[in-house]
């Protein structure tokens, strides 16, 4: 029995209507079940619902009246949004639209709009197959003129059959715009020359050697890949020189990037090369770039050779060496002053962030919201001035940059004032919350706890206001979350000589020794510059942007306008800060 719905008592489609007159007359149907499941489809509502959905759109579709002007609204809306951005804090009206812009409805109105208009809604149906003969080989030939422009494919011998493949098309590349060469695809010839039984780079010769028109001879493979273009933008965690590297498929093909770099990632398809952009690169050819599980075999290696290497270098100063290896004390050094005032400590040692392996991170852009600033993080060499710029953009507007207020646990002093430069609080209260992870950093000093309370930050940003913290440089790994969303800045040490310049003529206080008032030695300005260039290795690819700290007007003038950049423009951040 059928559980289908009839359509008998309504008027069927006159098309279904003949289909179901043809099939009465269909004497190849003699199977009494079968007739009777197509006869029941065909009347089914379901089936004529639908018939009636479909041609009624066909028939709007026909009218060019409501054809529509754009495709692409959302492209225009994120265009408009990213103009608008560095004028909404000098224009009202401007902050206003771009956050009516940005309203959820509105973009899925415009989001809709586009699927329609690109006829997103048709079902992508697969290719009907062409029936051939299985013996006959079909072949096509391909003429593409030669010029300065690489072809954008690269070949490579079929380990099973030996014969030369195309390994990849480079999207946008002049073979992937022909729209006639596929990956798979087998050469036969090229420029009239059999290929079989040659090597990859006998064939690239060929090329290199021919003028004019290249015509290739080609069996065509026998799936068509996917060659649309994915949206995944990445942040290079890594430099990456294609010349340098001599695993590349092809030097040629390769895309250089600096680390910090945003790149869009077009295609994955190929498990250790994918094809990428860099994001705002007008150029239409993809390059090849090392994919993340590549890159991540790499970097073990590498750990592993270095290891290796280290292990043989300690074994050899085992006896020179007075402190244990594998003891790193980035708040104390050897042999410098011991009386640092906030010694801050995080669950975990660096030895965590050696353990990262920093390749890709996938982002999205991250606009800014109303009324709910990014708290602003200033991480740096402990003495490089984080507090003095932090204290500075604080004082220029105290109503909306604002500082969480620490806590501690030891006496309170004649003067102060519980819950301002101070929370007071027990010792038991502060380590069970320590331990219960409400502290995004903690220290002991002088036999008393000192720390920032994560619930402080997320309280001056449900005020409304821009909280303004500098902590210590492993506490970003409690702060960089989602909730959170913190944007990063590394204040930078200059040179040696800048450092000490501008330090000696500042008369600045050293922050390593808070029992004496007196100026910065040589070693410390030293042990400055070594903590920097750590951070920047282990915490660098973090950071949104950095500050060279050398002239102290000029840097407090760049992280003013980072500040407003952080509040108005749409910036790159994790892509799970987005969803
Ligand atoms: N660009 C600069 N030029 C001259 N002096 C500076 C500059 N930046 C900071 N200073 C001075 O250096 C000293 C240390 O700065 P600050 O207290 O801000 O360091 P910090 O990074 O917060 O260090 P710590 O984490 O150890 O407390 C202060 O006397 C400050 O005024």
């Amino acid at each position: 029995m059928s559980a289908t719905v009839m359509a008998s008592d309504r008027k069927c489609d006159p098309v279904i209507s003949k289909l179901i007159t043809s099939l009465k007359e269909t004497e190849s149907l003699t199977d009494e079940q079968d007739l009777g499941f197509l006869q029941n489809l065909l009347q089914s509502k379901e089936l004529n619902a639908l018939v009636n959905v479909h041609s009624k759109v066909a028939k709007i579709n026909k009218d060019d009246r409501i054809a529509p002007l754009l495709s692409a609204s959302m492209q225009v809306l994120l265009e408009i949004l990213e103009l608008l951005a560095p004028r909404c804090h000098v224009s009202p009206l401007c902050k206003e639209i771009f956050h009516l812009l940005q309203t959820p409805h509105l973009q899925s109105l415009l989001f809709a709009h586009d699927s329609i208009a690109q006829k997103d809604f048709y079902p992508h149906l697969p290719d009907i197959p062409i029936e051939v003969d299985e013996d006959e080989e079909t072949i096509k030939i391909v003429q593409l003129v030669k010029s300065n422009e690489p072809l954008g494919a690269t070949i490579k011998t079929d380990e099973d059959t030996g014969k030369i493949i195309i390994a990849r098309i480079m999207h946008g590349g002049a073979a992937d715009r022909s729209g006639l060469i596929h990956v798979g695809d087998e050469v036969i010839e090229v420029n009239s020359i059999n290929v079989e039984g040659k090597t990859p780079s006998d064939v690239l010769s060929i090329l290199q050697n021919s003028e004019g028109t290249i015509t290739f001879k080609l069996v065509p493979s026998d799936g068509k890949l996917d060659q649309r273009e994915s949206k995944v933008r990445v942040k290079a965690y890594f430099n990456y020189e294609p010349e340098n590297d001599p695993y590349i498929p092809c030097k040629e093909a390769g895309l250089g990037f600096q680390r910090g770099d945003i790149l869009h990632i077009v295609s994955q398809d190929d498990s250790y090369w994918w094809q990428a952009r860099k994001e705002g690169d007008k150029t239409t050819r993809a390059g090849l770039i090392p994919s993340r599980a590549l890159q991540e075999r790499r970097i073990l290696h590498e750990r592993s050779q270095k290891e290796s290497n280290g292990d043989a270098k300690k074994g050899s100063c085992a006896s020179i060496c007075s402190t244990p290896p594998g003891s790193p004390n980035p708040n104390n050094t050897c042999g410098g002053p011991k009386t640092k005032k906030i010694m801050y400590d995080t669950a975990e040692n660096d030895d965590f962030d050696r353990e990262m392996i920093a390749t890709y991170e996938e982002v999205a852009k991250l606009y800014p919201r109303l009324g709910i600033f990014r708290p602003i993080v200033l991480i740096g060499a402990p003495g490089v001035g984080r507090n003095e710029l932090k204290r500075r953009l604080v004082a220029r507007d105290p109503e909306k940059y604002k500082s969480p207020v620490p806590y501690t646990t030891r006496p309170m002093r004649p003067g102060e004032v519980a819950g301002r430069e101070y929370l007071f609080v027990t010792r038991a209260k502060m380590e069970s919350d320590i331990a219960a992870g409400k502290f995004i950093e903690h220290g002991e000093y002088k036999g008393h706890l000192y720390g920032t309370a994560a619930e402080s930050v997320k309280s001056i940003i449900n005020a409304g206001c821009v909280c303004v913290i500098g902590p210590h440089y492993q506490a970003l790994k409690s702060l960089r979350t989602a909730q959170l969303k913190p944007y990063i800045i590394h204040i930078r040490t200059p040179t040696f000589d800048e450092l000490k310049k501008s330090r000696t003529k500042a008369r600045a206080r050293s922050t390593f020794d808070e029992t004496n008032s007196r100026g910065f030695t040589d070693e410390e300005f030293l042990e400055m510059i070594k903590s920097d260039e750590r951070i920047n290795l282990l915490y660098g690819h973090f950071c949104d942007d950095e500050i060279v700290n050398e002239d102290l007007t000029e840097a407090f003038e760049k992280l003013v306008n980072l500040a407003n950049k952080s509040e108005s423009e749409p910036l790159w951040a994790p892509a799970s800060w987005v969803q």
